[in-house]
């Protein structure tokens, strides 16, 4: 069992990395206190249902697709934009269930992910230095004083903005709109209007008969008409982590209800820092993201701190190396972990460790991240273990924001549809081509 939240060094007193220099300290204690007495987003016995998925990923038994927003925003979080974010990715899961031949784990970057870490604390534009944009739950994006002071007031304004998201998602995965037939209509429109190369025309007409199958022969069941999507987003802001963090009636145990899954990021996984500290105390399923400079020591520390007791799907390391080092650099993290005789699910981030500049504009190349995703399942194919899931930054819209794919999404275009509020996304062509493409190398698996 972990330690509870009356165990252990005092809230505050552990080093707590990428935290914005909140100017009020009262007020911020002020919303922590609004913000634990409001209700759980999400419910403990939800997790646990999730740890199972999280469990028979990490054996191979389902294949988790985890992606989002790389920032959401308060403005962004309108019924349209949901409803795309969610489209695609129950489009992506359909492929994906198709080539994986295992039940696919949906889980957003949403209802929460509104805070980010920064490389730099400063921004400068033409001379002017200013606190960098931390995310809306801290500061505005808008480039002036005024609207980057971190203002704890937002904290509330993700509780609320999440507690909706949710509301609708809850709404339509269980209200039909995350039917199979209609879903795979979608993905059918997208071959049709010349959405990617004809490759993939066979991979849909099989899908066509495997449904047309189920029909005859009467297998339509509710499981068909609704799908779980789980919540998630990086466990970045102390006190709003630690304000969502309530004792399970159950089982008297602490659960983080801000989400279903939280993941400890690259630049806030200090061995005894307050982020591991925090995700070492509650019972959800954790993820933690690990760069190319992680060494198979940090992993064990890393697992020896967060699942002690070895439980089936508590931890998820979320790999983002780089398409230039994922093949020298994940097989000793691996090889270490495996022959340690401990079970984690593995998926590939291919997103964060091939973002390029392009004249002053964050960007990343569609063929960079198929690269990395090819060499994580490469990796562990090679080593007979199981590439368990992919993580991507993704969204419904036709964003111009990387570039590559069949669209021919070029530099130059980049200034059309650039709409992040910090990294940058597939749009919806980018994010079905990738799982296009995933499904034919689980196929494989
Ligand atoms: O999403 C991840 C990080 O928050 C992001 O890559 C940081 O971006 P920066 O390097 O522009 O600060
Ligand atoms: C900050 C993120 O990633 P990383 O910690 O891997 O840089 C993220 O996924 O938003």
């Amino acid at each position: 069992m972990s330690a509870d939240l009356s165990t252990g060094p005092a809230p505050g007193s552990l080093p707590a990395a990428q935290q914005p220099e909140w100017p009020d300290p009262a007020a911020l204690a002020d919303v922590e206190r609004q913000l634990a007495a409001l209700p759980p987003l999400v419910f403990a016995a939800e997790c646990d249902a999730l740890k199972e998925r999280v469990a028979a990923a990490a054996r191979g038994e389902a294949f988790w697709l985890q992606g989002g927003d790389c920032a959401e925003t308060f403005a962004g979080a309108t019924a349209d934009a949901i409803r795309g974010k969610l489209k695609t990715l129950l489009q992506m899961a359909v492929v994906l269930t198709y080539g994986a031949s295992v039940p696919v784990v949906k889980v957003g970057r949403i209802a929460g992910q509104f805070a980010k870490p920064r490389s730099s604390g400063m921004e400068t534009r033409d001379g002017v230095s200013l606190p960098s944009y931390r995310g809306d739950a801290v500061n505005d994006i808008a480039f002036t004083s005024e609207a980057r002071v971190p203002d704890p007031r937002r904290l509330l304004q993700v509780y609320n903005t999440s507690a909706a998201t949710l509301n609708l998602l809850r709404a339509h995965t269980q209200g039909g709109f995350a039917d199979l037939r209609q879903v795979h209509e979608w993905n059918k429109g997208f071959l049709r209007s010349g959405g990617a190369t004809t490759r993939y025309e066979q991979m849909a007409r099989d899908i066509d008969r495997a449904i047309s199958f189920l029909h005859a022969v009467g297998a339509e069941s509710e499981t068909l008409h609704r799908v779980d999507l789980w919540t998630s987003h990086e466990q970045l802001l102390i006190e709003y982590e630690r304000a969502l963090t309530r004792i399970d009636s159950r089982t008297g145990t602490p659960y983080n209800t801000s989400a279903h899954f939280v993941w400890i990021g690259e630049r806030t996984r200090q061995l005894d820092g307050a982020h591991v500290d925090l995700a070492a105390r509650v019972r959800n399923p954790i993820g933690v993201k690990l760069g190319p400079t992680t060494s198979p020591d940090d992993a064990l520390a890393l697992m020896d701190k967060l699942d002690p007791h070895r439980e089936p799907g508590r931890l998820t390391f979320i790999i983002r190396m780089g398409a230039g080092k994922i093949r020298d650099n994940l097989p000793p993290l691996v090889e270490k972990i495996t022959a340690s005789g401990r079970q984690v699910l593995w998926v590939c981030d291919p997103m964060h460790g091939n973002t390029i500049d392009v004249g002053g504009v964050k960007t990343r190349r569609f063929d960079d991240v198929m690269e990395e995703v090819r060499g994580f399942f490469d990796v562990h194919r090679a080593l007979g273990t199981v590439p368990g899931g992919v993580h991507v930054e993704l969204t419904g819209d036709d964003v111009t924001e990387c570039i590559g794919g069949a669209g021919g999404l070029s530099e130059p275009d980049l200034k059309f549809r650039y709409e992040t509020a910090c990294d940058p996304r597939l749009n919806h062509q980018q994010s079905l081509e990738l799982a296009f493409q995933v499904a034919e190398l689980l196929a494989d698996r």
